[in-house]
């Protein structure tokens, strides 16, 4: 299959002005997951991650066939509200508003490599906060992947220019 194709466009969704990329029909396809994993695993495995970092939900969906394959570990860095307590908290802004991630307190991240993972970059917001969060937690952010990544929103300006970031395409 060619991944790409079964991406759909939804316009003005979830408001006006955006353009929604849904990457949930690739992973409807039989063979869609197994595809995108085997790519994404080729761009991060020369990073030589020790964690596979993603947010929720999307991100998820692929973090954890990633780390798997990997044979790393998984951190899931959530929305607000679904971590119990103690938590670290980042607010950011995305392409249709602004929220908080968060991460579950002493995790032992530190020293460790951090590959951020997620669908979609589009205005970096939401990754730039989950580097923060690993920052905090002591840990080294040594690549950023992602699925798709909306060029025109200049998402890699949020991130680090030290900091490899790759996607598997450029839209
Ligand atoms: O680059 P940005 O402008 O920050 O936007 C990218 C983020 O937006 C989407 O998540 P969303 O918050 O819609 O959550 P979801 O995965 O739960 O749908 C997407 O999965 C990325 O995480
Ligand atoms: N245009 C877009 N499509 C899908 N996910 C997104 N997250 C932020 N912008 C997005």
């Amino acid at each position: 299959m060619q991944w790409l194709q079964y991406v759909r466009e939804i316009p003005d969704f979830p408001e006006p002005g955006v353009l929604f990329r849904d990457i949930l029909p690739v992973l409807a396809h039989p063979d869609g997951l197994a595809e995108i994993v085997q790519e994404l695993e080729a761009l991060i495995r020369p990073w030589q991650p020790e964690v596979i970092m993603a947010p929720e939900a999307r991100g998820f969906l692929l973090a954890g066939p990633l780390a798997f394959s990997l044979n790393v570990g998984l951190v899931a860095v959530r929305k607000p509200g679904k971590l119990p307590a103690p938590v670290i908290d980042e607010a950011y802004t995305l392409e249709y508003g602004e929220n908080h991630l968060q991460m579950e307190a002493g995790l032992p991240l530190a020293g460790k490599r951090v590959v951020i993972v997620d669908d979609v970059l589009a205005t970096g917001g939401t990754v730039a906060a989950a580097a923060r969060l690993a920052h905090r937690a002591g840990a080294e952010v040594v690549g950023f992947a992602f699925l798709i990544e909306l060029v025109s929103l200049q998402g890699r300006s949020r991130l680090s220019s030290e900091v490899p970031v790759g996607a598997l395409t450029a839209l």
